[in-house]
């Protein structure tokens, strides 16, 4: 019998790229830490990044981010390429400025929320849409009570992140990346520096931003149970490569390799 797939699953086949990595390698020095690599990540596609320390999960969203350089290899957000442009049909390294341009199309939340002490949460919120986006003070404030409301902290814009605790900061973090409408969203072990009773409430605020499905998502994560809830797809970077990729159940329920095995058999302890 024909198998019918879920109209999420045949939509997101429709969806059109956003995010492409192709024959990405990336070396420090003499080490070489990503090899041929090749990401294709939809609209509002949600990709869990999981694997070993060191494997490289932070380097690929690094180099999304224009943090890090690729040694080889393009990358290309909406069409755009990050590191390169074409000067007569050939390729040639971006400027400074042309970096500028598309970094802000990425939005990051990193472990460490680096939030501006001395500035309210409001404050937090609207420096970069009026200054890098420059919207009015109004619109941006707009902006910000929405994404604060959405994450559930739009009574607190008037204090400052020390009187917050560190769930709530990571919060704020996500709040103010996402006032920046970016197309794409990195999370790189959010939860990783918080205490164990913090975790749930900033992972079900990105749980609810994925439910609202406009949000494409690259997220690095040690927590299975939330990449399984999350991500439409899962990559299993090993050694600098994809190792085994696929929806959560494959990968998850059904590792291929005994490298995943055995990396996943650590969860389960
Ligand atoms: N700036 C750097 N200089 C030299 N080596 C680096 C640098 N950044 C990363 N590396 C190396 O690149 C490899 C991949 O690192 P990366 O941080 O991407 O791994 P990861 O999978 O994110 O690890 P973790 O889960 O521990 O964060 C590691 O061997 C790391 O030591």
């Amino acid at each position: 019998m024909e198998k019918v797939e879920p109209a999420s699953v045949v939509q997101m086949e429709q969806a059109e790229t956003l995010v492409r990595y192709r024959n990405v390698k990336k070396a420090f020095g003499d080490t070489v830490v990503l090899n041929n690599l090749d990401i294709d990540v939809k609209k509002g596609e949600k990709i869990a990044l999981i694997g070993p320390s060191g494997s490289g999960k932070t380097t690929i969203i690094r180099m999304l981010m224009t943090l890090e350089q690729p040694t080889a290899g393009t990358i290309e957000v909406d069409g755009e390429m990050l590191w390169h442009k074409k000067v007569n049909g050939e390729l040639k390294p971006a400027d400074e400025k042309h970096l500028r341009k598309v970094r802000g199309n990425i939005g990051m939340v990193f472990q460490q929320y680096n939030l501006f002490p001395h500035m309210t949460i409001m404050k937090n919120c609207i420096e970069a849409p009026i200054h890098v986006l420059g919207l009015s003070k109004d619109e941006a404030k707009e902006r910000a009570v929405a994404m604060l409301e959405k994450v559930g902290l739009a009574d607190k814009v008037d204090m400052y992140p020390s009187q917050l605790s560190g769930g709530q900061q990571q919060r704020v973090a996500i709040a103010r990346s996402l006032v920046m409408q970016p197309k794409v969203m990195l999370f790189d072990e959010v939860t990783a520096a918080l205490d164990p009773e913090l975790v749930g409430e900033v992972l079900q605020v990105i749980r609810d931003i994925a439910e609202e499905g406009k949000t494409t998502m690259m997220l690095i994560t040690h927590e299975m149970d939330f990449a399984r809830d999350v991500a439409d797809r899962i990559l299993f970077l090993d050694k600098g490569s994809i190792a085994e990729q696929g929806t959560p159940d494959d990968v998850l329920n059904h590792p291929k390799t005994e490298r995943l095995k055995t990396f996943l058999g650590r969860f389960h302890a």
